[in-house]
Formats: structure tokens, C-alpha cells, sequence
């Protein structure tokens, strides 16, 4: 017998599944075609070196689906989108790549977690990234285009926030502390990790990058502060292009009619050590779940990957919105709709001669765009008929049959008319390509 259930950590998606899936990704690809987002893929497999990142103690990294193909060569399966997508502008064989470049993926992305954690082990991320353009509007472009599909799905803003920071104006308060800069994306690494572990322990990870127990102690009571104006009182060295970058976002965000949504936290860096500027993620404001989604700016990723005379720095933002936080998030608020299966038509001979009349009949229902479930086998009861018929959630049943067939009809009837009077009639055939009328 062979194992009928997944891999560990791995779904299977059932018909009734994929509705849900489908009805998700659904508006995934909504909202990226109203921001005129382009989508694009890539295979599953790829070089394990696009994330061997010198700043280690990346969860994401740590955790690797890899493996040596029968080659020799070391692949691993995709932890994340982002460098694949830095792999293909870098790549881009056209090298018409022109500028802003606006894309999005529904990417299946994989991690090896230890078994004893028995977390999922896949799950599909919704990327959507800007590349070539400076200004925090396109931050704005990204965040506009999140806060659009809550609305879409009835989630507001009494159901969730953003928490907004910046890792630039991080990395100029660690600068004035000393901090270089090759410090900076290991530091973030670990600050990331303040809620899970607590300050002490984060204390401790920072002294072991090199950093004094002291600035430890500054960077923890930075990221405490409650305003983009308290930040800049409270560190010194800030940045100031990076905290008018802040206020500026804020800004642009009511501009939107998003900035409910919106909140400032010193304490988000995010766990990825690629981020240059701008992070955000957002939250469930009950706590009960994980981050939603989240993303932020990551300038110097491309020139990271390409030889410096190739790829000077390219700007790039973008986030990661996974199927699954969100999916109990809306179960959670009792917004995700029924995902019955729905047919248009059950057609159904009703003799074996009848059979092949039948089949032209659901031809021409398919040929009127109807969703036609062809009864295959003759059924001994019409109420047999009727019992498939509702199973699979079809409104009306055709029934082929000699007497109607000799007047060139088809008897149809409504299954979802409660007035078993009125819900059947014979259609001529050819007004059958007219069933949406009936
Ligand atoms: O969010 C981190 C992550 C990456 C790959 C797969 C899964 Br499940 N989770």
C-alpha cells in the first residue's frame, strides 16, 4: 500500500480546497492587474547559492529545502521569491528591461523545518516587487495595493495594522554607535527575533556580533520609541533622509486612504538581512496569529548578485503575502464565503439510444459557455439523475428524451425553483445556446 497521505508538511489540495485557493489567489491577481503588475514565474528548483548571504542566522536561509542533484550540483528548493526575481532582471536575456519594472508571482516556497516543530513545510507567497525606483512611493504603491485586497476581502482596519520603520535610519543610529556596516544586516537578523527571545537574549546575540552591551542597550531602547518624532529625539545620528522618508510615507498613505491601517514601529526590521531601508508587516490586531505579510526595500541586492560594472545599485521594494496567516485570519472573522461546486447543466440520455442526441445537446451548451456535466451512464431511476445532480450543485437537469427529442426539444429543469409546477419546460433546440435566459 502505497502512503496516501502528503509528505510531511506538505498540503494536498481537494476540489473544494482549490475553490478556496483558487477564490484567494483570485484576488491576489486582481489587485496586481489594477496596479498594472506583470506576472512572472520561475521554477521551484534553484541554485542554492542565490541565498548563501554573508549574514547568516537567517531563519529563512537556516532552514533550506536543498539538497546535491544526481549532477553533483547544489540546488535547493525556493525558501523565498526575491532572488529569484533579482536573478532574472540580472538575467534578463531581452536586456530590455526598462525601468520601473512592476511584477508579481504566486510562488510555492519551501523550507526544511526540523520534524519535531511539525510546521508546514510549503506554502504559497504572493509576491508583488517595484524595481528601479528611489522614492518610498513606491513603498507607498506596495502597501496601497495590500490595504487594497483587505478591503477586497472585507478585512478593515479594526482588524489589522501595518507596523512601518526604517532600517535606514537603523543603520545611521548603529553607525553613530559604532557599528559598521557589515554589523548592520547580522544586527537585524537578531533584533528581528526581540519579541520571540526578549532583550536579555538579544543582548547576549548582539555582544556575540561584536556589539558593547551598552549600544546593545541603546538600539533595544530605540526601537521602543512610539513616534518617527520620538525616534529622532531619542537617537542620536539618526538619519535624516530616512526619517523625513518616514513622515513622508505617513504622508502619502492618508493620501491613499490607507493611513488607518498604518502604524510606526521602531521595533519591525524584519528577519531578512537583504533589506536596505523602508520594512513593514502587518498584523492581526486580536495577536492571535503571525505576521500577514511583509516586506520592505532592498537596494543593493542586485548589485549584491551582479559584477559591480553590471548592476549598480538597482532600488527594489517589495513584499510576501502567504496563504495561510491570512486564510485563518478569515475564518477567524467568519469572512470566507462558501465554496460549493457549482455546474450549470447535468445532461442526460434517457435510453441508451437517446445517448448520442445527448451528446450534441451538451455540445451546444458548452458551446454557449455552460458548465456541462455529461451523465456518462445511464442511470436506471431519473431520481438517480436528480440525486447526482444535486450533488454536484447543478441548476438544471436536460433530460434527452425521445417524445420532446421527435419535436426537436429537450425538457429542462430548474433545480433551484422551489414551484415544482413551474421548474421544468422544453427548450427547442436551437435556443439551447440561450440557457442563461431560462
Ligand atoms: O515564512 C517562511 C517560510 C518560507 C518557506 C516556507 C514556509 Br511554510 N515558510
Amino acid at each position: 500500500m502505497i502512503p496516501v497521505e502528503p509528505v510531511m508538511g506538505t498540503r494536498d489540495f481537494y476540489p473544494e480546497d482549490m475553490r478556496a485557493r483558487n477564490w484567494l489567489f483570485g484576488h491576489f491577481k486582481e489587485v496586481a492587474r489594477r496596479f498594472a503588475f506583470q506576472e512572472y514565474d520561475a521554477p521551484v528548483l534553484e541554485h542554492e547559492e542565490l541565498y548563501k548571504r554573508k549574514a547568516g542566522g537567517e531563519e529563512i536561509t537556516q532552514q533550506m529545502y536543498n539538497f546535491v542533484d544526481k549532477s553533483g550540483y547544489a540546488v535547493t528548493l525556493r525558501p523565498e521569491m526575491t532572488p529569484t526575481l533579482a536573478r532574472m532582471i540580472l538575467g534578463d536575456p531581452t536586456t530590455k528591461m526598462i525601468l520601473p519594472v512592476k511584477w508579481f508571482s504566486l510562488p510555492q516556497c519551501w523550507r526544511f523545518e526540523t520534524t519535531q516543530r511539525g510546521r508546514k513545510r510549503e506554502h504559497y507567497q504572493w509576491n508583488m516587487d517595484i524595481v528601479g525606483v528611489k522614492s518610498i512611493t513606491a513603498e507607498v504603491e506596495l502597501l496601497a495595493a495590500i490595504t487594497t485586497f483587505f478591503t477586497r476581502v472585507g478585512i478593515t482596519a479594526k482588524d489589522v495594522g501595518i507596523k512601518v520603520n526604517s532600517r535606514k535610519v537603523m543603520a545611521s543610529i548603529l553607525k553613530a554607535q559604532g557599528i559598521s556596516e557589515q554589523q548592520f544586516a547580522p544586527v537585524c537578523v537578531v533584533v528581528d527575533k526581540l519579541d520571540k527571545i526578549g532583550p536579555e537574549e538579544v543582548t547576549k546575540e548582539l555582544v556575540q556580533l561584536g556589539v558593547s552591551e551598552k549600544t546593545a542597550g541603546t538600539i533595544i531602547e530605540t526601537m521602543s520609541a512610539r513616534s518617527v518624532e520620538e525616534l529622532s529625539t531619542i537617537a542620536e545620528g539618526a538619519d535624516q533622509e530616512g526619517l523625513d522618508e518616514l513622515k513622508e510615507l505617513f504622508v502619502q498613505a492618508e493620501a491613499y486612504g490607507y493611513g488607518d491601517f498604518m502604524q510606526f514601529d521602531a521595533s519591525v526590521v524584519r528577519g531578512l538581512a537583504y533589506y536596505t531601508g523602508i520594512v513593514f508587516e502587518c498584523f492581526d490586531r486580536s495577536g492571535e496569529l503571525r505576521a500577514i505579510c511583509g516586506g520592505g526595500r532592498y537596494d543593493r541586492l542586485l548589485s549584491l548578485y551582479g559584477s559591480k560594472q553590471e548592476a549598480s545599485e538597482v532600488p527594489c521594494v517589495g513584499f510576501g503575502f502567504g496563504d495561510c496567516v491570512i486564510m485563518e485570519l478569515l475564518q477567524m472573522k467568519n469572512l470566507l464565503p462558501d465554496f460549493p461546486q457549482l455546474t450549470d447543466f447535468v445532461v442526460a440520455a434517457f435510453s441508451k439510444d437517446m445517448l448520442p442526441n445527448a451528446l450534441t445537446v451538451a455540445a451546444k451548451l458548452r458551446e454557449a459557455g455552460a458548465t456541462v456535466d455529461m451523465q456518462v451512464e445511464l442511470k436506471k431511476k431519473v431520481g438517480q439523475t436528480f440525486d447526482y445532480a444535486n450533488r454536484v450543485g447543478a441548476q438544471y437537469v436536460a433530460l434527452v428524451a425521445p417524445d420532446e427529442w421527435d419535436k426537436n426539444m429537450v425538457r429542462v429543469k430548474d433545480l433551484r425553483m422551489e414551484d415544482k409546477e413551474a421548474n421544468q419546460k422544453d427548450i427547442p433546440l436551437d435556443k439551447l445556446h440561450e440557457w442563461r435566459t431560462f
